[in-house]
């Protein structure tokens, strides 16, 4: 099956032309990391995905839905995010395990009545992930590393078809860091495993869970395909315009900019 299908997608923003001519295919089995510069257009495009906005042109599809056509509600209870553009959402004042409970309805309220019963999910969740010490706690009190790891544990509660990662180590100490490419590679081996986008500013954070590699820039594709392809020297100094040194320990990938 097809999970995404970008064709010939442009979003604009006023006269801002924000992501051009976008092609780009994802498939069944496929895990993708994208790397881009700030501003290069790396949010846009999942609030593409995400319905959050919406393309000015072109052919977009994400898991069978075509935009324009289909129900969104339905879509995006099959997507499960982590990253800041979610974290922003939920009110400081709810319980930790009753946010990852709101990931059952992939929304950051609770609408319908719940018993503590029903947090059981939830809090086996949290500990699961590390996060055990948090159950009862306030998210407004938490820090930005306790509050990923929230929202780690809340995309677990709805078995999703596409699980998309951004930025989702910001703020994670080096061991928390670690742990979470662990359930990264630990998901990625379920047998309903959804398919991974992981944006990151790390090329490090690239796991051998990742086999497939999008370049972004400027708003465009610079180039999109096999990781080990793309992670080399000549590749990336022409992506980053500046001389890149690549080092590769232990299957993950070091890029230093040359002095
Ligand atoms: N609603 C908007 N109106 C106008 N410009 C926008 C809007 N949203 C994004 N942009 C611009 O589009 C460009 C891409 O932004 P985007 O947030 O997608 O980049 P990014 O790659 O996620 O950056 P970062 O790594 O800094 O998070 C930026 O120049 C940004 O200022």
């Amino acid at each position: 099956m097809t999970i995404l299908s970008f064709e010939n997608v442009n979003f604009s923003r006023g006269k801002n032309k924000i992501l051009s001519q976008i092609n780009w295919t994802v498939e069944t089995g496929e895990n993708w990391a994208i790397l881009g510069l700030n501003g290069s257009g790396k949010s846009s495009l999942i609030k593409l995905i995400m319905a959050e906005n919406w393309k000015t042109s072109g052919n977009l599809e994400v898991l069978g839905t075509r935009f324009g056509t289909d129900e969104i509600p339905a879509l995006r209870k099959k997507i499960a995010i982590v990253g800041s553009f979610i974290a922003e959402r939920f009110s400081l004042q709810m319980r930790a395990e009753n946010l990852v409970y709101t990931g059952k309805f992939n929304s950051s309220m609770l609408y319908q009545p719940f018993s503590d019963a029903q947090l059981y999910e939830a809090r086996q969740f949290m500990i699961q992930v590390g996060a055990g010490e948090l159950i009862g706690r306030i998210y407004g009190t938490l820090s930005q590393g306790e509050k990923q790891l929230l929202l780690i544990a809340r995309s677990l509660m709805l078995t999703p078809e596409l699980l998309i990662l951004d930025e989702a180590t910001n703020g994670l100490d080096l061991l928390a860091k670690e742990k979470l490419l662990l359930h990264l590679h630990q998901i990625s081996k379920l047998k309903q495993a959804p398919a991974l986008l992981y944006i990151t500013h790390h090329p490090d954070e690239i796991t051998s869970d990742f086999d497939k590699l999008l370049l972004l820039r400027a708003g465009k594709i610079f180039q999109a395909g096999d990781k080990n392809d793309l992670l080399t020297e000549k590749t990336l100094t022409e992506f980053y315009d500046f001389p890149i040194q690549v080092e590769k320990i232990n299957e993950k990938y070091f890029v230093i900019p040359k002095q």
